[in-house]
């Protein structure tokens, strides 16, 4: 497909992500399997449009002057695909699937306006409800940290040190344009997609076949790392989802000791089979029926609770979910994460940790979250979050952001997706 055949092709995505109200994803892979002659070249172009207008949906209606995705995805194109007005028009030249022109009106708005002159939420593409939850956790840092959340994320694969070193796959990926991170020693990073090109296929590598590493952003490798699971600790993985922070772990214990991981949904759970057998994972035992648990009882180590939340933290990566939330749903979360909670509570030992993580930047989700835990469970005392990071990455690190109760990693503050953590020790 030539440009402006992707180009009509991404357009028509969003009307329909638009209209429906439906997630990204579905809506790319629906249109996939309706255009089977479309080549995975094509699919990544039309989806790299589609989540750049998605993550600046505000600032490029405001300079076209439209809401209609027909322009937002010109814009997408000549913003972060880095094309001008005019090359636009010559790729387009004689292509029959390239869409209608975009009107003078907003050729003009696009010329003319300029972005320092739209009010700070358009410039955060953030909805506007969310503008007073964002000052709450980055005070006056609060814009540019929407900025960064709408920026195009990097590729981040976390190194299997049960079975290879990085050095090794650096060499394996090479041309891949994958490095290591400086200050986290498992992580590699391929940067953010540039202009019209792609990511690579990491996954269709031998290396990532033979389990050599996983693809998982640096702010989860972090948590996964700072949750403290060592050599022959007993830990239970509450909200284990397909396994990411559990195979992180696993890898940290050196396939000593064991994870006990659970999730509420069978059917998240499933991956973790194959998932584990890849990465030579020897030391987690997956539960589907909670009564499983039982056993485990006042014998755990650690309790990581993974709890599921709106997912704000990773609006870079999921633009979509950032249009679609609403004060209800937020509400409905924070109420799923104290049940959690609660029932995360009869795992641990005395002296035990529970380990609280969301991947949300949202104060009412993780500190206040854990201001109200504290204060109805008196037998939980804090770790002090500054020296945990202190103590594990020095002084080299990019600093998070430390509220009262834990600490928030970010786009802006750290180069990573957000993600909150907090320590409790089970007196
Ligand atoms: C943030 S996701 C977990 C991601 C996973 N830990 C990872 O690193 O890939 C949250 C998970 O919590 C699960 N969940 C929600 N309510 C639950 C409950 N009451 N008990 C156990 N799991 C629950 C969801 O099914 C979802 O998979």
């Amino acid at each position: 497909m030539r440009l402006g055949g992707r180009l009509q092709a991404a357009i028509e995505v969003l009307q329909d992500i638009k209209s429906r109200r439906r997630p990204a994803a579905e809506a790319l892979k629906d249109w996939g399997l309706s255009h089977r002659f479309a080549g995975a070249g094509d699919r990544a172009a039309i989806g790299n449009i589609v989540y750049d207008a998605l993550r600046e949906r505000y600032l490029l209606e405001w300079r076209m002057d439209s809401d209609d995705p027909h322009d937002t995805a010109f814009g997408a194109l000549l913003e972060d695909g880095g094309l001008s007005l005019d090359e636009l028009d010559r790729a387009q030249e004689g292509d029959r699937f390239a869409p209608e022109p975009l009107s003078e009106h907003s050729r003009n708005m696009w010329l003319k306006k300029n972005i320092n002159e739209a009010p700070d939420y358009i410039r955060g593409n953030l909805p506007q409800w969310c503008v007073p939850l964002f000052q709450d956790i980055f005070g006056s840092h609060w814009l540019d940290e929407a900025v960064a959340l709408a920026k195009r994320p990097p590729l981040d694969l976390r190194v299997n040190r049960l079975k290879a070193k990085p050095e090794k796959i650096v060499r394996e990926l090479s041309g891949t344009g994958a490095k290591p991170v400086s200050w986290f020693d498992n992580a590699l990073r391929i940067p953010p997609i540039e202009k019209l090109k792609r990511h690579p296929n990491v996954q269709a590598e031998p290396a990532f076949q033979k389990g050599y590493f996983e693809v998982q952003d640096l702010g989860s490798q972090i948590v996964a790392r700072l949750a403290g699971a060592k050599a022959g600790m007993q830990v239970l993985d509450y909200c284990a989802g397909a396994g990411g922070k559990t195979l992180a772990m696993a890898a940290d214990m050196e396939n000593r000791g064991q994870i006990h991981c659970y999730d509420a949904e069978k059917a998240r759970l499933a991956p973790i089979f194959e998932r584990l057998r890849r990465s030579g994972v020897r030391n987690v035992q997956p539960h589907v029926n909670i009564s499983e648990l039982d056993a485990l009882k006042g014998q755990m180590d650690i309790v990581l609770l993974d709890a599921p939340c709106t997912g704000t933290g990773t609006w870079r990566r999921r633009p979509d979910a950032k249009w679609r939330l609403t004060d209800g749903q937020l509400e409905r979360r924070i109420a799923e994460q104290k049940t959690v909670l609660n029932a995360t509570l009869p795992y641990l030992r005395t002296g035990g940790h529970l380990v609280y993580i969301t991947c949300s930047l949202l104060s009412s989700e993780n500190d206040k979250q854990i201001a109200t835990f504290l204060k109805e469970n008196s037998q939980f005392k804090e770790i002090d979050m500054k020296n945990l990071w202190q103590q594990h990455f020095g002084d080299e690190a990019p600093k998070p952001v430390f509220p009262e109760h834990g600490l928030v990693l970010s786009p802006a503050s750290t180069d990573t997706d957000g993600f909150f953590i907090s320590v409790l020790e089970k007196r």
